[in-house]
């Protein structure tokens, strides 16, 4: 068996492009620019490559793209002054405060100044509460990606097994959330758990967020099971993720591909939540329904 390629840059600009039309018709009959501010601390060369993408497709889709770059030794008070200016600011209907962090600043303080209706990166407790009582307010990028391309390869995912591989805040737990949410039996794995090799076999969708090079190997795989690969790695071979993609493509039914997969699709839905949290910000219909 050869598995479906899930062509994530793909569905991306499809999306993107629906983003675009919709920022259009928020312009010409309302007078208003979504706006997206991203905020990135130290000169971290990887993060410097996304802020760059994320800055450049935002303002391709049409919308106010800002960006704050501030230096490595930037004191948590400044951060926390800069995130309190964006939030006052009625041009801004997004924030984004690039993870991880320099040493030193409390992350979860910084996340929880973020107004909850400007969180587009959905990591703000409220956020965070809302998604795991089922009242999805916003819902963190790279999940809900993940979620649009299984729904539009598998349909209805009910009574589904999904072993998600990888506990973050940013992936694991919210991505195990909404797949739930999807009424899959939800397995949710990390550096702990038993004979991982044995869970994942069970899956009928697996997706990995672990971030080890080629972890996830053909023999861990159901045959015709959906395999989504989250992991951003820099190797000397390349990009990679942490799915062996050329053996386990022999077994699958279909994976997503690193780079083309999982990380267009979060860039995505960062414009996405944009727009949604503008029309909600301006008591106009939500567009994009992508909320969940
Ligand atoms: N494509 C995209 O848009 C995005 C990609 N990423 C990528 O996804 C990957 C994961 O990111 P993130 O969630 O932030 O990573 P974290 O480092 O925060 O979490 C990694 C998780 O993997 C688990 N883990 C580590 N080693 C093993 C192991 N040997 N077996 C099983 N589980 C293990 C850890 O378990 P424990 O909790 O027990 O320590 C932890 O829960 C990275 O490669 C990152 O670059 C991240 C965000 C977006
Ligand atoms: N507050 C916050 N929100 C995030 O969403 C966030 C973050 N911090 N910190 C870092 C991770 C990582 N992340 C990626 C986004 C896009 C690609 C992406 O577009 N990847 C391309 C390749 C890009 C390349 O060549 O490096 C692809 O997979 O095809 C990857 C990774 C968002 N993150």
């Amino acid at each position: 068996m050869t598995a479906d390629i899930i062509d994530g840059k793909a569905f991306a600009a499809g999306l993107r492009n629906k983003v675009a039309g919709h920022v259009a018709r928020l312009v010409a009959d309302h007078g208003i620019t979504p706006g997206l501010a991203v905020v990135l601390v130290g000169d971290d060369p990887a993060s410097d490559v996304y802020v760059r993408s994320k800055g450049r497709m935002t303002k391709a889709a049409g919308m106010l793209s800002v960006e704050h770059r501030l230096p490595a030794d930037t004191t948590q008070d400044d951060l926390l002054a800069l995130v309190a200016r964006l939030n006052a600011d009625r041009a801004i209907h997004g924030i984004l405060v690039q993870l991880p962090l320099p040493k030193g600043i409390d992350e979860a303080r910084v996340l929880a100044t973020i107004l909850p209706a400007k969180d587009v990166d959905g990591f703000h407790i409220s956020n965070v509460g809302l998604l795991a009582v089922g009242q999805r307010a916003m819902v963190p990028c790279t999940p809900l990606g993940c979620i649009l391309m299984l729904r539009e390869h598998l349909g209805d995912l009910s009574g589904l097994d999904a072993v998600v591989i990888g506990r973050s805040n940013i992936v694991g737990k919210p991505m195990a959330q909404l797949l739930l949410g999807e009424n899959c039996t939800v397995t949710l794995a990390h550096s702990r758990t038993r004979d991982l090799a044995g869970v994942v076999r069970r899956a009928d969708i697996v997706v990995a967020a672990v971030g080890r090079p080629c972890m996830v190997t053909a023999d861990w795989i159901k045959p015709g099971a959906t395999v989504i690969d989250v992991g951003i790695n820099r190797t000397d071979a390349g990009l990679v993720g942490d799915v062996d993609f050329a053996g386990v493509a022999a077994v699958a039914g279909a994976i997503t591909p690193v780079p083309g997969g999982v990380g267009p699709m979060t860039i995505a839905c960062l414009l996405a939540n944009t727009v949604t949290a503008c029309c909600r910000a301006n008591g106009l219909p939500e567009p994009m329904g992508l909320t969940l």
